[in-house]
């Protein structure tokens, strides 16, 4: 059975990452952009993973073996280390305790499972294969890279302003979505170019438009 794409906020959570080496590196990589506290802890840690924790103070290194202790209070673990029995350890001690954990040597052990990602601005944009072939879920990231338009990120973030305004000054739903996906449609349009100001002015067009006849109630 697939895996459902929840996209859970990791906020501020506790993450645990064993072993430091260069998969660790990828994991951690991914994830601190999303903001968790996360904990590495390997006998040995590479260099390109250490440097990852200078942008910020939610990445630490505990330099010996993993132990029970290290995985309590845990929201998710990242078993990560080269020695097939540490990694079958974590993951049945966090199975037992109900953490969801990642397995990166044996994906029937995962209870859930890093995409291929692709980040701009707020958009996110998570693959998988369901564990098939993490070498075909790269190649789909790779293509979408590219067919990805320029300034859809920056696109998105301004349109999440406006709809801030739109949900509070149109008060009817069908009347909110056909001014959002207006909005929608002029950027696409615009090949995603559009800067903020352009867009207010269009919204105030679509707000004008929308707004009960002169003489009307209220
Ligand atoms: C189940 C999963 C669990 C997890 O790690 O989360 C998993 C498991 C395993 N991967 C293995 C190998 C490789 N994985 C990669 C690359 C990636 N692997 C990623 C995810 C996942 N890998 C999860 C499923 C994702 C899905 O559903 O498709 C990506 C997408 C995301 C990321 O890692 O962040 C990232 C590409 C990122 C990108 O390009 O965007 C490469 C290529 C490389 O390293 O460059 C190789 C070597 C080539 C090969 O073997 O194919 C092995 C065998 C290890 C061994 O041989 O010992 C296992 C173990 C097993 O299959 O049981
Ligand atoms: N899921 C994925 O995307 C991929 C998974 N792999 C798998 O990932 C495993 C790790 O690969 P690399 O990072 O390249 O290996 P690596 O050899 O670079 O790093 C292994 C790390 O594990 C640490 N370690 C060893 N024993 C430990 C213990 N008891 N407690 C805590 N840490 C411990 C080491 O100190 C080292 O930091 C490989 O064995 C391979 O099977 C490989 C490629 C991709």
């Amino acid at each position: 059975m697939g895996h459902f794409p929840f996209f859970m906020e990791i906020g501020g959570k506790k993450g645990v990452i064993l072993g430091g080496g260069r998969v660790a590196a990828r994991k951690v990589e991914k994830l601190l952009p999303f903001g968790p506290v996360l904990t590495c802890i390997a006998p040995a840690i590479e260099e390109e993973l250490e440097q990852l924790s200078r942008s910020g103070e939610t990445l630490t290194f505990v330099y010996r073996e993993a132990c029970e202790e290290d995985l309590e209070g845990a929201c998710f673990v990242i078993a990560a280390t080269d020695k097939e029995e540490v990694n079958a350890w974590a993951a049945g001690w966090c199975r037992e305790r109900h953490i969801p954990v990642n397995v990166v040597d044996d994906r029937e052990k995962c209870s859930f499972f890093f995409p291929a990602l692709i980040q701009e601005g707020p958009l996110t944009v998570g693959i998988s294969t369901d564990g098939k072939s993490p070498a075909a879920a790269s190649f789909v990231r790779k293509t979408m890279e590219q067919e990805l338009p320029e300034g859809l990120g920056n696109t998105i973030e301004i349109l999440g302003r406006l709809r801030e305004r739109v949900l509070e000054l149109l008060p009817e739903q069908k009347g909110r979505a056909a001014c959002l996906e207006a909005l929608f449609v002029y950027c696409r349009k615009r090949d995603f170019k559009a800067e903020e100001p352009e867009l207010e002015t269009y919204l105030a067009e679509l707000l004008e438009a929308s707004a009960p006849a002169k003489g009307g109630k209220g």
